[in-house]
Parts: C-alpha cells; structure tokens; sequence
C-alpha cells in the first residue's frame, strides 16, 4: 500500500493554528485549556444570543394584533393617535392638514350647540300674561345680534362637510352618515347628526393631503394649504373670531349654558378655549390639538406601525396592527369578527363618564355602559386566550370633575344630588 506523502499546504491550517507549541510545560498546558474553555463559553453565549435574536426576528415577521375597544368617546381613536405619535411621527404629522379641518368643524359645532341654547331661551319667550322665570337669563338684543352675525358659519360647517365627504344631493349629515354606514336614514339614532364622523373605508386624509404632494420626508406645513384661496374656512373663521369669543364669553350665554348643565369645556372637540389661536390665518394644528380633535369612528380601520430595537445582529423590527372600531352601540356587532385573531384588546374606559348618559340611549348612564360591556368582553369565550388590558381613561375630566363636585357638596348638598340623579340609573 502506498504510504501518503504529505507535501508542502496540504496541511489543515485550523490543525496548524490550534496545535500546542512545540515545547510546551504541563503549567503551559494547563493555561492554555483554561483560555481556550473560557473563549468557548464566551463563543456558546454569543451563540446562544444570536439564536435568541434570531427566533424574536422570526416572531417579529409575524404582527402583533391589538383591538381597541370602548364605548363612544371612550378615546379608541386618541390611543391610536397616541400610537402613531410616538412611533410613528412623520405620518402623524404628515396628517396636519387633515386635521386642521377637523378642529374648524369641531370650534363650528360648539358655536352651533351656543346658538341652538340661545334659540330655545328666544322661543322661551314669555308671551303676554306669562310669568317670567325669576332666574333666567334673557337674551337682549345684542346677544341677539351677536347670534346673527355669526350665522355664515353655517355656511362654512357645509364648506368643510362638503371637503370631506363629497357626497349625494341630500345636504343634510344624517343622511350622509346613512350612506356611510348603510343604516336606513330613519334608524340613524337620535343626536347622531350632531356629531362629525367619516366612514374608515373613506379615504378622507386623502382629500387634504393631495395639498401636500407625494414626498412625505419634506412636508411643510406652510406650503401644505393654499393660503391666498379666499374660499378657505380659515378665512371665514378668522373674520368671526372676535364675534366667537364674544359668543362664548358672554354671561347670558354662560348662564343658559349652566342652566342647562351643558358643560362644553368637558365636551369632546372642544376649542373655544383658544380660539385666538385655531382663527388665525395660518393655523396649523398642533400635535396637542390633533389629540384633542374629535373625529367619530364608522367602521373598523385598520393602522400599520413598525418599531424597531436596538440588537446584537443589528436592529430588530417588529409590525403592530392596531384596530380602530366605532363605539357607538350601532356599530358594536361589527366587532366580533376580530376577536378570534388579536394578541391583546385594549379596553378604555372613561371614568371621568359617571355623570353623562349615551347620546344614543339617554336613560343609560355612562359608566354603566362600560361596565356592562368591559364584562361581556372578558366572559366572552373567543377571548379566553387574548390579553385584555383596562386602560382607565379620561382621569384629568374625573379630577376636575370631584373638584367641582366636592365645592359643590360643601356649599349646595341638595344641589350635587340633583347634578347626580340628573345622571340617569
Ligand atoms: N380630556 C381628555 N380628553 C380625552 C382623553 N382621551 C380622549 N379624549 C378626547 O375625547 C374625545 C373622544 O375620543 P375618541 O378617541 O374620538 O373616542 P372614540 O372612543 O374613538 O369614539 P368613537 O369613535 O365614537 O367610538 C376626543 O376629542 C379626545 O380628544 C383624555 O384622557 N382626556
Ligand atoms: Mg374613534
């Protein structure tokens, strides 16, 4: 048998490099092992966290699916926005404009609950041989005048609608939200044309942000809105400002306000706490405003988030799909759908809501609601596996709240158990 001759680079050069030297002591040795075992624990954890990594890369491919649930006004759409701020922010803002409308709609349907109040106290007039109501406030003529100057914002409210949903002959909300929700327009629940709301499936960003163009890294806000158009709300809003704020700090006004227990600085959409700011001709909402803005939900959206962490292999990124659904007692079947396929349903609750009642059920109080509907959600047996997590929203409404309720009870205790009882069951 031929015996093998080893030439010249036909050695192996790992066996050459890992060979003991030549020569080498016991003490040497024994040196020599105890490096080469602490370098291979070292290699075996570095291991063992690449392979870690690798399984949450893997995970990560798969989104992370959370519902937002609540009642109407719980603060489904706020927490999304929420999201979006923080992980999202360049999108978010890219979406200034959009909002914008939104916060003129909102200031528009304040203006219009204040002279609503002030057209029932006229029709309260008493006639001759009628008493008058000791305490109540009369509207004289100038707020009179003040409620008709102010009328163009109808006009404006149309404007901003009409941009929005650009839909059908039949001007009035109601019947656009009947198109939008396929509810028969006489089953639309009472109070529903009070409110703003754009269907998820209609791309209504969209209308404003054609103004923006294509390239979201460079968006400016000053160029994102034709400011010469005189055919802007903006414009309208900004020439009534000074009329606004009359409206709104008038004492009359203030008083039927009361009277009538309507407390629009805890309504959602509220504004007319800065209308100096949201009139002027360039307003461009700030991320505060955009939070604060109340855009009702029809239908279920769905809203895409990446997030990335810092690791060893490099970043690891991570999809979010969060849902966004409509908390109005019409559109909760639409719901269930979801459930069978969510990681975690975030629940809100808005416990500053123990003193109001559903504008869709006015004998149901608020709180009761979300309580009965936090219970059907955790004993629902789709859910046995989902992570469900109470998020208690609304905490800055329910301390000034208490703070006016503790005055209240130190000053009129016959009072507060009327402003109570006023709750519904
Ligand atoms: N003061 C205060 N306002 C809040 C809070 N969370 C939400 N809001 C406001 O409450 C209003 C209603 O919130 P949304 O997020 O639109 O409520 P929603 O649950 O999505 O309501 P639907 O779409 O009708 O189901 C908005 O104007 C928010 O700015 C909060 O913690 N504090
Ligand atoms: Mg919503």
């Amino acid at each position: 048998m031929p015996t093998k001759v080893r030439r010249r680079g036909d050695e192996d050069p790992f066996e050459t490099v890992l060979a003991p030297p030549e020569g080498e002591t016991e003490e040497q040795r024994q040196v020599r092992l105890l490096l080469e075992k602490e370098a291979k624990e070292i290699s075996d954890s570095i291991d063992e966290q690449l392979s870690r990594e690798k399984a949450l890369d893997r995970k990560g491919s798969r989104p992370v699916k959370i519902l937002l649930l609540g009642q109407s006004e719980s603060g489904k759409s706020t927490t999304l926005k929420n999201f979006q701020l923080m992980y999202d922010p360049k999108a978010f803002r890219v979406e200034r404009t959009s909002w914008r409308a939104i916060v003129q709609l909102n200031v528009v349907r304040s203006i219009h609950v204040i002279l609503d109040v002030i057209t029932r106290a006229q029709n309260r007039r008493p006639t001759t041989g009628e008493n008058v109501v000791p305490d109540s406030p009369v509207v004289d003529d100038d707020l009179a005048a003040l409620k008709m100057r102010l009328s163009p914002l109808i006009r404006v409210e149309e404007v901003l609608m009409q941009r929005l949903i650009p839909i059908g002959p039949d001007k009035s909300d109601a019947a656009r939200l009947a198109q939008l929700t396929n509810i028969p327009y006489s089953e639309l629940p009472r109070n529903v044309n009070r409110e703003v709301a754009v269907h998820s499936a209609n791309p209504w960003k969209d209308v404003f942000k054609r103004l923006v163009g294509s390239d979201n890294e460079s968006f400016d806000s000053e160029k994102a809105i034709d400011w010469e158009d005189p055919t802007d709300p903006g414009v309208v809003l900004h020439a009534l400002a000074e009329d606004m704020k009359a409206l709104w700090n008038n004492r009359t006004v203030q008083g039927l306000l009361e009277r009538q227990n309507l407390r629009l600085q805890e309504a959602a959409g509220f504004f007319l706490d800065c209308l100096d700011e949201v009139t002027s001709l360039k307003y461009m909402p700030s991320d505060d405003h955009i939070l604060r803005a109340r855009l009702k939900t029809l239908g279920v959206s769905e809203h895409r988030i990446t997030t990335s962490q810092g690791g060893m292999t490099g970043s690891i990124s991570r999809d979010w799909r969060i849902y966004d659904v409509g908390g109005h007692r019409s559109l909760r079947a639409a719901w269930a759908p979801y459930f069978d396929d969510m990681h975690s349903i975030i629940f809100l609750c808005p416990i500053s809501a123990f003193d109001q009642v559903l504008a869709e059920e006015p004998r149901v109080n608020r709180l009761a609601d979300s309580v009965n509907l936090w219970t059907t959600i955790v004993s629902n047996k789709l859910l046995s596996n989902t992570n469900i997590i109470l998020f208690l929203n609304k905490i800055d409404i329910m301390k000034s709240k208490l703070v006016r309720l503790l005055i209240l009870a130190l000053l009129f205790p016959s009072a507060l158990e009327r402003s109570i009882l006023s709750a519904g069951p």
